[in-house]
Parts: C-alpha cells; sequence; structure tokens
C-alpha cells in the first residue's frame, strides 16, 4: 500500500519507519527541512532507541522517502496525519494551526477514494470538522480517526505491537471500505491479534485524551499519597508496591516522585479541560485542575527540599542535576520536570549544572543560561548537593562510594524513587526522597 505520513516528529517518524517494516510503500512530508534532510540519510532527528536501524532498515528497502513537499503524497491512498497539536502560548486549550496546515497542504493532491487517517492528539469535535472540510474540497475522500498510543522510549514497539487500534469512523458505504483499507496497513498487527475497536469520531477522539487523563491522574493520585507519606513518615514506594499488588489498581504509573512532564500528558490534560469548558462541561474534569496542580507542586517541593538540605538557601551553591529529558530513553524536554527544577533554582541563584545521556543539545537551546556538561563525573565534581531528575539507568547504577570523591559534600534527592536509601546511607550519604523517609 502506498502511504504518506504528514508530520515527522516523534510521531510520524516512528511511523512512516514502522510502515515500511510492515511492507508499504511512504512516503514522510515535514515543513522542516533539516528534519527531512536527517530523516533521508537515515539519521534519526531526536534519540528514540530502535529507530535509527530501523530507518537505516526501511531505506535501504527504497521503499521509504522523505520530502517537504506535499505534492509527494499524490498516489498515495492512505494518509496519516501525525501533525503536532501543543498547548497555545498562554492557554490551556490545543493550538490546531499545524493540523489544519496539513490538511490545508494535502487536499489538492488527494484522489477520489483515498483515505485520511488522524493520528494526531485532538479537541474532540476537531475531526468531524476536518470531514466538513473534506466533504466541501475532496467529497470522495473518507476520514477515519485513529488516534496513537505509543510511549517516547517504546515508540518503535508499540507502533509494530500495539495494545490495541482505535478506528473512529462516520456512517456509510464509504467507511466501510476506508475501515478495510486502514486493516490492510495494519493487517501484521491484526493478524498477531491485536484488539480492534470501530467507534465513531467523537469517542475515538475521547478514547485518547480520556487514555492520557487516567495515566496522568494516577501518578497524581500517588503523588498525593507522597505527600501524605512526607507529612507522616511513611514510605510511598512500599505504598504503591501494596496497592499495586491489587490487580484491580495495578503497580504501572504508580511511580511517584517528580511528576509527568513531556510534549503529551500535561498539555492534553490541559486540552481536555478546555474542550469540557466549551462544550458547558468543564466540571466533569474540574478534577484534572487537581491533576495538574497536584503534579506542579512536585516540582516546588523539590526544590524546597534542596533548600532545606543547604540549611536554608541555595544561593550560590553548587547543585547537580542528573537528567533533563522529561523521562529515560528520550532526549525530549518538553515540559520536563527535571529541567524546569533546574531552571527554578538556578533562577533563584544557586549555581546548577546539568547533565543527561542524550537530551542536553535539546536541554541548551531551551535554557541557556543553565550550565551543561556531557557526562555525570563533571556534573558531580565540586557539588555540594546532587538531584536526580531522570531515572536513566546509568544513574540508577551509580556506586555510592565511588562517586564520593568527586562531590565536596554527600547530600543526594532522589527525585524519581530510583535509588537505593540504603546504599547511598551506608556510603555516608544524607539521603532524601520525595514521599519517603
Ligand atoms: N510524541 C508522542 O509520544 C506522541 C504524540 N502524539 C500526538 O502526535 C502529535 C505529534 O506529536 P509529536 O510527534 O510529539 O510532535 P513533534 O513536534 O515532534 O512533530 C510534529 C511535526 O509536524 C511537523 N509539521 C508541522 N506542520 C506541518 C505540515 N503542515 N506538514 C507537515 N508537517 C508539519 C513539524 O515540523 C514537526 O516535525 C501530537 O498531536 C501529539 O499529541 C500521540 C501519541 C504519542
Ligand atoms: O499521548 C502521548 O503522546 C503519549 O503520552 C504518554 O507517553 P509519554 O509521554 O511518552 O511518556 P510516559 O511514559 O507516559 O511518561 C510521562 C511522564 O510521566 C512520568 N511518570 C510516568 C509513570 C509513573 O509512574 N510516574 C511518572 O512520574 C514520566 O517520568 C514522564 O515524565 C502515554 O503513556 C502514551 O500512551 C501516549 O501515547
Amino acid at each position: 500500500m502506498r502511504i504518506s505520513v504528514f508530520g515527522c516528529g516523534y510521531l510520524g517518524a516512528v511511523h512512516a519507519a514502522c510502515m515500511v517494516k510492515l511492507g508499504h510503500e511512504v512516503v514522510g512530508i515535514d515543513v522542516i527541512e533539516a528534519q527531512v534532510t536527517a530523516l533521508a540519510e537515515g539519521r534519526a532527528p531526536f534519540h528514540e532507541p530502535g529507530l535509527p536501524e530501523l530507518l537505516e532498515e526501511a531505506l535501504a528497502t527504497g521503499r521509504l522517502r522523505f520530502s517537504t513537499d506535499a505534492a509527494e503524497a499524490a498516489g498515495a491512498e492512505v494518509h496519516f496525519v501525525c501533525v503536532g497539536t501543543p498547548q497555545k502560548r498562554g492557554e490551556n486549550a490545543a493550538d490546531l494551526r499545524y493540523v489544519q496546515a496539513a490538511v490545508d497542504d494535502l487536499i489538492p493532491h488527494l484522489s477520489p477514494g483515498d483515505v485520511v487517517v488522524g493520528k494526531s492528539t485532538v479537541p474532540v469535535g476537531t475531526a468531524e470538522n476536518i470531514a466538513a472540510r473534506l466533504w466541501k474540497d475532496a467529497p470522495e475522500v473518507t476520514l477515519l480517526w485513529n488516534p496513537e498510543f505509543l510511549r517516547e522510549g517504546h515508540a518503535v514497539d508499540d507502533t509494530l505491537r500495539p495494545d490495541r487500534f482505535v478506528y473512529g469512523v462516520q456512517a456509510g458505504e464509504a467507511d466501510a471500505r476506508a475501515v478495510a483499507r486502514l486493516d490492510e496497513v495494519y493487517a501484521v498487527a491484526l493478524a498477531d491479534g491485536t484488539p480492534k475497536l470501530v467507534t465513531d469520531l467523537a469517542t475515538a477522539q475521547l478514547v485518547k485524551v480520556a487514555a492520557n487523563s487516567f495515566l496522568a491522574t494516577k501518578i497524581s493520585f500517588i503523588n498525593a499519597m507522597a505527600e501524605l507519606c512526607e507529612a507522616t513518615g511513611a514510605d510511598v514506594t512500599q505504598l504503591a508496591d501494596a496497592i499495586g499488588l491489587d490487580d484491580r489498581i495495578g503497580r504501572r504509573f504508580l511511580d511517584a516522585g517528580l511528576g509527568f512532564g513531556g510534549g503529551c500528558l500535561p498539555k492534553d490534560i490541559r486540552a481536555f479541560m478546555a474542550r469540557a469548558g466549551e462544550l458547558g462541561a468543564d466540571q466533569a474534569l474540574s478534577f484534572l485542575r487537581e491533576v495538574d496542580a497536584i503534579n506542579m507542586r512536585r516540582r516546588v517541593r523539590m526544590v524546597d527540599l534542596a533548600r532545606e538540605e543547604l540549611g536554608g538557601s541555595i544561593v550560590q551553591r553548587r547543585i547537580a542535576v542528573l537528567g533533563a529529558a522529561f523521562k529515560p530513553h528520550s532526549d525530549d524536554v518538553r515540559d520536563s520536570p527535571a529541567l524546569s527544577v533546574a531552571a527554578q533554582m538556578q533562577l533563584q541563584g544557586a549555581s546548577v549544572t546539568v547533565t543527561d545521556p542524550w537530551a542536553v543539545p535539546n536541554a541548551r537551546k531551551k535554557w541557556p543560561d543553565l550550565t551543561f556538561v556531557d557526562n555525570v563525573e563533571d556534573a558531580l565534581r565540586g557539588a555540594e548537593l546532587v538531584l536526580v531528575g531522570t531515572e536513566w539507568p546509568e544513574y540508577v547504577a551509580l556506586d555510592p562510594e565511588k562517586v564520593s570523591r568527586l562531590v565536596k559534600d554527600r547530600r543526594i534527592i532522589d527525585g524519581r524513587n530510583c535509588l537505593d536509601p540504603t546504599a547511598w546511607r551506608d556510603a555516608g550519604w544524607t539521603y532524601r526522597a520525595l514521599g519517603r523517609p
């Protein structure tokens, strides 16, 4: 099947390469020339495990190309929309201008019978507006909404072996043909037994934001428990293990710490609240305001803890921050809790050095005033306080004895509850964490 993918960022680049792996011929379209050039040369423009190898393999088949020219989408039968839907500046709502522009760019190159498949995360109602637009300008083209659930750091596997497919459809014969076509695209995964749910357009759009809202709520729930643990001397990691053993609750997404960041959960819950307000249903999602507030409070608590540990002031104190990415195995620094804490401490007068195995270039672009180093030893050298902001395996594996000689003072705050407190305390460190005695 010939496929086009509009938007070759974290979602689209992985999707394009994976579609080749599934046997299709793909053109990836993006408006950023440098990104297209890098991808066409087999260089992933961001860090995603497995993507460089997959790109190389896909390019070698001759069935994958990239372009900035939307006209290259002509001749494809299925067109995926994977462009960004960031938070509007100064507002909670999603900025839909990239989705609108991609649809505008695509329409002149569509042929009768083509299927447009929306994958970007959008406020409910967006798909219906696009469908109306296609009805007017390309009436023999069908729109499906097929939200994406991949996680950064696991994107390749999540795309090739997803937990489920959701197809949002309109009513009618054309939709049955479009569904059959999307089934052909995903034939390999469907044959492996991946569940498929066919819903109306509104439900499909809601499934996506509901899933992300649930995940964000689960994280904020455990972080609220961490606040209680801090007030009582209890241990949130044991609490999570204990409640997580109940199958109905489950242990996943109960890791307390600095909370959620990234290009998705924070902006998606805010956009969902904004859309609910427009629909006159804001009360239904008022709990998400609290989910957001609990999440942001963890960052403030981390800075307060640093101040407490340093005897009341962080001004001119040397603090090493391990981690800049919003989560391990990614170089994405969008709304990164670790970076936000580092920046806050710097703004409050601390002398902060940040390191990360992959995210330093992106972090430097975002916060050029922070000091960045490429390796953990340089970050630790002379530090009066060490703060773990992202649980990269190499930080989890640090030997507290070995790194003792690098720092000025042995003080560590584990912002991700990822270290063994006993090992650090036994090596003479003052160990503090969020929600753990
Ligand atoms: N990053 C993730 O893990 C996931 C993201 N999503 C959703 O997917 C969408 C994309 O997210 P990301 O890939 O993270 O964003 P991104 O910002 O990494 O990538 C978006 C890409 O779209 C390109 N673009 C903008 N306008 C365009 C146009 N008119 N034509 C072609 N390309 C255009 C941009 O240049 C950029 O490269 C968002 O709605 C996001 O919420 C959904 C699931 C997972
Ligand atoms: O819509 C999206 O883009 C994606 O958003 C999230 O994926 P992602 O943002 O890649 O990362 P997650 O693994 O969900 O982590 C998000 C944040 O929550 C934090 N987190 C996660 C789990 C946990 O127990 N505690 C916790 O604080 C992570 O450190 C990270 O900052 C969802 O997990 C994906 O299913 C979804 O497709």
